[in-house]
């Protein structure tokens, strides 16, 4: 079975990076083989005899770029380099390599871009230390309006490595070369859409290495969740596929409860039911076929129905309405200890009330699954949940704080897990943003946690069989139709 793909951050990498060094690979033999990788994927980019621009950086990216613009003249291209900042700033392993360029070295203000056939952008890597200004930026900014194709070493100069940030202006690549593994910028937007096609080299930095000094981010791909998947025997019965119970809303607010519903029975939990205010039975019942319906008046009958111990996920939120009794209703699932997915309007009731979820979550599988606007509602007054300029800190903080799996949604959503595990989707569609959508999710995660799928899988998993079920639909798609579409997504899966 395929790895799955593990993102390292700047700070990881560079530990790899010294590990490796360690154990006999010299800095410079790095850097030689990083220069190759930069030099063999421009050769994708260019025709034999182009003309190649290279602006090169002070610190080790721009020392790739020597080694990249040496091997290229050697190949034949005729090549030009750039330098931001003087020759004898250079350093180290960036020094020894300016050395094995014969050509001229020129100031990156001289350049002219517009001559180029392909220019190589060695400004910054995962060394970047603060807003570009300047000189820096300037040549960002003719790199970017030169129109000509750029192939980024590592990452798109400007744009920050951990948190995909852009720091006051980056480039906007043709292609990216990065080494060893992603960096979360690859992943992360705004960075994502900076970078072009990603193309991950090898420069002989071990898997174990990797492993030991990254190891708990990655990529969220079948190949991290897959083996959790249910997969039914022969025997199976319905009652050992789960009992998820969805709450509903009240008599005009039934459709989210549904969605979430039909959901969680699509992906495979062998019942579900839907708990309906009474004065909301008749709507639901309407619409109901193979999901049952049973009368539930607030927290009172919540608690009574989780009596019965057959009913092993529950969804709360999704139309619920922002209200004491959702808080109270959440608080008897809580000490109920069942598996527990809280969206919307379950997660805005606690506005300014965080405190109250402090750990409440550690004692059972449970996941949170705001948006941008509802993780900053619910955790206001929290700055160190809500500041960090990373996407992927900010929901691992919450995650620790809460106990519980936290899936912060968007175009790359990050999905990260109390003990400090994460992952970013990548697989999403901007035709996602429906009404009802989100309530799907809700259902399909609550739905695999009702068949044993833990928490942390049962979100990776559900947030990217919810985006491939999106994006083989396409426009038009309605929230309806994602339930229907998740059998294609699950046979491909299972096969
Ligand atoms: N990952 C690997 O296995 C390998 C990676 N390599 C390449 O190395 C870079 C990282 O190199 P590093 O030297 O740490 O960092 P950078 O080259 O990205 O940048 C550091 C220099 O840039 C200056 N700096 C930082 N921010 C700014 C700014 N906003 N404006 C101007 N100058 C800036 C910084 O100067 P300071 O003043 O902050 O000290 C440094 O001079 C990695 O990305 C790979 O490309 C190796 O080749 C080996 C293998
Ligand atoms: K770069």
């Amino acid at each position: 079975m395929t790895a799955p793909e593990l993102v390292l951050t700047s700070s990881e990498m560079r530990q790899a990076d010294r590990a490796t060094i360690e154990n006999g690979i010299p800095g410079i033999e790095l850097m030689r083989r990083a220069g190759r990788a930069v030099a063999d994927s421009a050769e994708k980019l260019a025709a034999p005899g182009d003309r190649i621009i290279v602006a090169a950086g002070p610190g080790q990216n721009g020392g790739d770029g020597f080694i990249a613009a040496a091997l290229l003249f050697d190949r034949g291209y005729q090549v030009s380099l750039g330098l931001l900042g003087t020759p004898d700033r250079l350093a180290g392993d960036a020094a020894e390599a300016a050395k094995g360029w014969y050509g001229k070295v020129e100031r990156v203000e001289d350049l002219s871009f517009h001559g180029a056939d392909l220019i190589i952008d060695a400004l910054f890597g995962t060394g970047l230390a603060r807003d570009l200004e300047g000189a820096a930026r300037l040549a960002v900014e003719r790199m970017n309006a030169s129109g000509r194709p750029i192939l980024a070493v590592d990452l798109p100069s400007g744009i920050d490595g951990d948190s995909g940030a852009v720091r006051g202006v980056a480039v906007k690549a043709t292609r990216t070369v990065t080494f060893a593994v992603r960096k979360p910028c690859h992943l992360l937007m705004p960075g994502r859409a900076y970078c072009g096609p990603v193309e991950v080299a090898d420069i002989g930095i071990g898997g174990d290495t990797l492993e030991a000094k990254g190891g708990t981010l990655f990529a969220n791909h079948a190949t991290l969740w897959t083996h959790a998947l249910p997969r039914p025997g022969l025997s199976s019965h319905k009652y050992e596929r789960g009992h998820t119970l969805v709450a509903s809303g009240g008599a005009t607010r039934t459709g989210a409860a549904r969605l979430a519903a039909r959901a969680a029975l699509r992906i495979g939990s062998g019942l579900v039911t839907v708990a309906s205010p009474p004065e909301a039975l008749g709507v639901n019942a309407a619409h109901l076929t193979a999901i049952m319906l049973r009368g539930c008046d607030g927290p009172e009958g919540l608690n009574t129905m989780l009596q019965d111990q057959r009913f092993n996920s529950l969804v709360l939120g999704p139309a619920l309405g922002i209200h004491a009794g959702t808080r109270a209703m959440v608080a008897v699932a809580v000490h109920a200890r069942r598996s527990l997915v809280l969206d919307a309007d379950a997660l805005t009731s606690f506005e300014g009330l965080a405190t109250e979820l402090h750990g409440a979550f550690r004692h059972a599988p449970s996941v949170l699954t705001p948006h941008d606007g509802e993780f900053n509602r619910l955790f206001k007054g929290h700055p160190d949940l809500v500041d960090p300029a990373s996407k992927i800190e900010r929901v691992r903080r919450a995650a620790a704080y809460t106990g519980a799996v936290v899936v912060l949604k968007g175009a790359d959503t990050v999905i990260a897990a109390p003990d400090g595990r994460a992952a970013i989707n990548e697989n999403g569609t901007p035709y996602l943003a429906t009404a009802g959508s989100g309530d799907t999710l809700c259902g399909l995660i609550a739905g695999l946690m009702a068949q044993g799928v833990p928490a942390f899988e049962a979100a990776c998993a559900g947030v990217w069989i919810h985006a491939e079920a999106g994006a083989s639909f396409g426009p038009g798609l309605i929230a309806e139709d994602l339930a229907e579409l998740v059998p294609g997504v699950l046979r491909d899966l299972l096969r």
